[in-house]
């Protein structure tokens, strides 16, 4: 790493010395150096050779994919022919996967091999953006390598609780999506004789009170200091830990310090969450009949780390300290992958009008339903229409990230043996995939009834834009298979995936019964590209209140 950042060295030193000095004589000295500079990389070029050359090469693509991650995995797929291929980053050596041979290796793995939370724990720097939660390398295993005996409980807590009190709690997100949404319009500026609403800044906004109300409880969810340093915490930790990612690997500990003396929202999260766990503990100590009843993952976190450690036959639950740790990796992880999702497919329903009307007949018949039942399978077109846009404009272009943590060997599917190194990341390519005219009839077309059972779409055939589901096999969006991987596969899928697929139908139904929208500017991009991820741009939307109710 410490390489890498010897690359722009020359040319910056040419801009300083040919800028910096203005009399002739230093002039001359100036150019002196700039020839001295191309001299020794001349001289380096000549005496080691091309190696060096190919090296710069390497260095430049390894930056480049900063900005340009996805679209080089793309390349890179296409070249490889189902192969596994590689695409190296300005950090690491990703390693593609994308047969079914192949990804069974991936999800074979023990977690001592390859590791989930390694590559989720680089990524993140809890150590300096999470209130210094050291997590673990694998179950039961920190970083340091020491047996631990608490935590763990947390993915139950969000697969298994979180999506249990759906019919509970999605009455209570409608109302506050309603409520917010209105009064979000309102402050939104008139520009040109019309209200603009910058969509993704309104979107992030409703996803962070929802999930609050839904992780955290009704009380937070009211708390504006909290919501405000829920939110600010994600975004600190998102650009904090990427400042720390880019330096090189002997400099992080330093950068590590200093970074996150602006990072407060951390503290803030960290401050509130403590006591409250705090509180639940000692009322575990009161009598069965006594103890208040709470719904909310504070609550399963702690519950699901007893009961797993009392499984184990150990006597202690989970420490405060710990369980607040959790509770901020589950909050870290909930919010910025739905609000780029939803942002999308509002922009795609914008950019399809022909889907509103069949929508909207399904919303009407169902929505209340789908409410009270709290089942994310529910309203199966708006789910293939929010899959379709999600393939097309998926929030990352990779998934199921695994850090090697020790030399590994696999076969692929022509029986040839291919490596990972210690440090090497094992993936999949995402969106390569979800782009593939192996798997998708004109995959690069819109079609917003692709994954519907075909007896849905017979009995809507009236009103909509098609009568024939483009794909043989039709899909929900939380599933989870060879060829669909946006919520991962095997045993670390996207716990959250149900409670994700509920919400995004929620706030987009929510929105289309009431309002016609209209996007301001719809030529213009729609993301940006950080790293392998697709970052929403702030697009403008034009909400209407609809006439015909
Ligand atoms: C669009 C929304 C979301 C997407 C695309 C998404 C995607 C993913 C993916 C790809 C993984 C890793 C799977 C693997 O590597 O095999 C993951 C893990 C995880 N997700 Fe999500 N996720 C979303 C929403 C959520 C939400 C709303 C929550 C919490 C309420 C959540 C909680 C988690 C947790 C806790 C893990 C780690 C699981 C483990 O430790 O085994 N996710 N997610």
């Amino acid at each position: 790493m410490n390489v890498t950042s010897q690359i722009p060295f020359p040319s910056n030193l040419i801009t300083t010395v040919t800028g910096y000095y203005s009399d002739s004589k230093l002039k001359s000295e100036g150019h002196g150096s700039v020839f001295t500079t191309l001299a020794i990389v001349w001289f380096s070029v000549v005496l080691i050779g091309s190696p060096t050359l190919k090296w710069i090469q390497q260095r430049w693509k390894a930056w480049g994919y900063l900005f340009g991650g996805p679209a080089m995995i793309q390349e890179a797929f296409a070249k490889a022919n189902g192969k596994p291929f590689e695409v190296v980053s300005q950090e690491t050596r990703h390693i593609f996967i994308s047969s079914p041979t192949e990804i069974k290796q991936l999800l074979s793995s023990p977690s001592e091999d390859l590791s989930f939370y390694a590559a989720a724990r680089y990524l993140a720097q809890p150590q300096y953006t999470m209130h210094n939660f050291n997590w673990l390398d694998h179950e039961g295993v920190t970083a340091m390598g020491k047996a631990k005996s608490e935590g763990g409980g947390f993915t139950k807590a969000v697969r298994v609780c979180l999506t249990n009190n759906l019919s509970r709690v999605l009455p209570s997100l409608g109302h506050i999506v309603e409520k917010e949404v209105e009064a979000m319009l309102h402050e939104h500026k008139i520009v040109d004789g019309v209200r603009q609403s910058p969509i993704h800044e309104m979107i992030t906004r409703l996803v962070v009170l929802c999930n609050i109300r839904a992780i955290f409880g009704a009380e937070l969810a009211t708390n504006e200091t909290f919501v405000k340093a829920a939110q600010a915490y994600i975004e600190q930790t998102i650009l904090g830990s990427e400042a720390i990612r880019i330096m090189p690997h002997w400099f992080q500990p330093v950068i590590g310090r200093i970074v996150p003396r602006w990072m407060t929202a951390q503290h803030v999260v960290y401050a509130t969450l403590l006591p409250i766990v705090q509180e639940r503990l000692k009322e575990r100590e009161l009598p069965l009949a006594e103890q208040p009843q709470h719904a909310d993952c504070i609550q399963w976190v702690i519950d699901c780390s007893t009961s797993l450690v009392q499984q184990k036959g150990q006597s202690s639950g989970i420490g405060a300290e710990r369980a607040v740790h959790e509770l901020m990796a589950i909050w870290f992880g909930s919010v910025h992958a739905v609000a780029a999702v939803v942002t999308f497919a509002i922009e795609d329903l914008c950019l399809h009008q022909e889907y509103i009307a069949p929508l909207r007949q399904e919303i009407d018949a169902q929505f209340e339903g789908f409410k009270r039942a709290g089942q994310p399978s529910g309203l199966p077109l708006l789910d293939s229409f929010i899959k379709e846009s999600a393939r097309l404009a998926p929030n990352e272009a990779l998934s199921t990230r695994r850090a090697a943590l020790k030399p590994l060997s696999f076969t692929d599917s022509s029986n040839k043996t291919w490596h990972l190194a210690k440090g090497d990341w094992l993936c999949t390519p995402l969106w390569a995939l979800n782009m593939s005219d192996q798997i998708y009839t004109n995959p690069e077309k819109f079609d917003g009834f692709r994954f519907v059972p075909s007896e849905v779409l017979k009995a809507i055939s009236e009103s909509s834009p098609k009568t024939k589901p483009a794909q043989s096999k039709p899909g929900k969006i939380y599933d989870t298979d060879y060829e669909w991987l946006m919520f991962g596969i095997g045993k670390q899928a996207c716990p959250g995936r149900f409670y994700a697929t509920a919400t995004f139908k929620l706030i987009i139904a929510t929105i289309v019964r009431k309002y016609d929208l209209r996007m301001v500017k719809p030529g213009v991009k729609r993301w940006w590209t950080m790293e392998s991820a697709l970052v929403p741009r702030e697009v403008g939307i034009v909400f209407t209140e609809r006439e015909d109710r």
